[in-house]
């Protein structure tokens, strides 16, 4: 039986800045499985990073509901949203990921630390797997961009989400990165990870086992 990992239903979200509203999200629902790998693609605008950033349960949205492996994730307290995204979520971006001043191991103890799941073997087992285990003890300054979207990935991973969200990945990396990164990222889903990725990159759409085109804030 297939197992849903991601439940997002009806989402809507409208950002307000005076008299002005942009209605971002226009009742987006997406569910995503267990192993599964979905691309969501869209205009510049359409609503790729809002929707990503509402199943993360990195923001709430106005209207609609999260669930991840059936626990509801929005519309929680702060400290609440933080405890179940550090337990169920990985989350890349396209730059940012890591703590300049740590390490890249430090930055992944430091993600299962939030998530209270110290776990050394797993760590140092994902490093191994993504090919970076001799940058362990790098600084995030020091990595190249193919480096840095693997380090990314690793913290991601650090506390074996079962939701892995990617918003533009491989934004800034050549085409060869770009396949290997996303190789990676489509491993997780043979371990059954639910994979999301927000991408303008036609490489993204031909890994993904679905593709969910926004436009205007609503699946297209
Ligand atoms: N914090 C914000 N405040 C106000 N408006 C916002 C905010 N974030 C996004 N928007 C607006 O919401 C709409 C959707 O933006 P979003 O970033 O989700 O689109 P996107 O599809 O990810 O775009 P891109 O491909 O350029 O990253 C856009 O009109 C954008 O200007």
């Amino acid at each position: 039986m297939d197992v849903v990992i991601l439940q997002a239903d009806e989402l809507y979200r409208f950002y307000r800045s005076g008299e002005e509203e942009t209605r971002a999200l226009r009742g987006v629902s997406l569910n995503v499985e267990e192993g599964e790998v979905v691309a969501i693609s869209g205009p510049s605008g359409s609503g790729k990073s809002t929707l990503l950033n509402c199943v993360a349960g990195l923001d709430d949205p106005d209207g609609g509901t999260v669930r991840i492996s059936g626990t509801r994730v929005s519309h929680r307290s702060e400290a609440d949203k933080a405890r179940l995204r550090a337990r169920l979520v990985g989350v890349v971006f396209q730059s940012g990921n890591l703590i300049e001043h740590l390490t890249v191991a430090q930055n992944a103890r430091l993600a299962q630390g939030l998530a209270a799941r110290p776990d050394l073997a797993h760590l140092s087992e994902t490093l191994d797997r993504l090919g970076i285990a001799k940058l362990a003890h790098a600084w995030p300054s020091r990595l190249s961009g193919g480096e840095m979207a693997r380090a990314a990935l690793a913290v991601a991973l650090a506390c074996k989400p079962v939701l892995l969200v990617a918003d533009e990945p491989t934004g800034e990396l050549d085409a060869g990165n770009e396949a290997s990164v996303l190789g990676l990222i489509k491993d997780q889903a043979c371990y059954g990870v639910a994979v999301v990725i927000a991408s303008h990159s036609a490489a993204v759409r031909r890994v993904a086992d679905r593709v969910v085109h926004l436009a205007d804030g609503r699946v297209a």
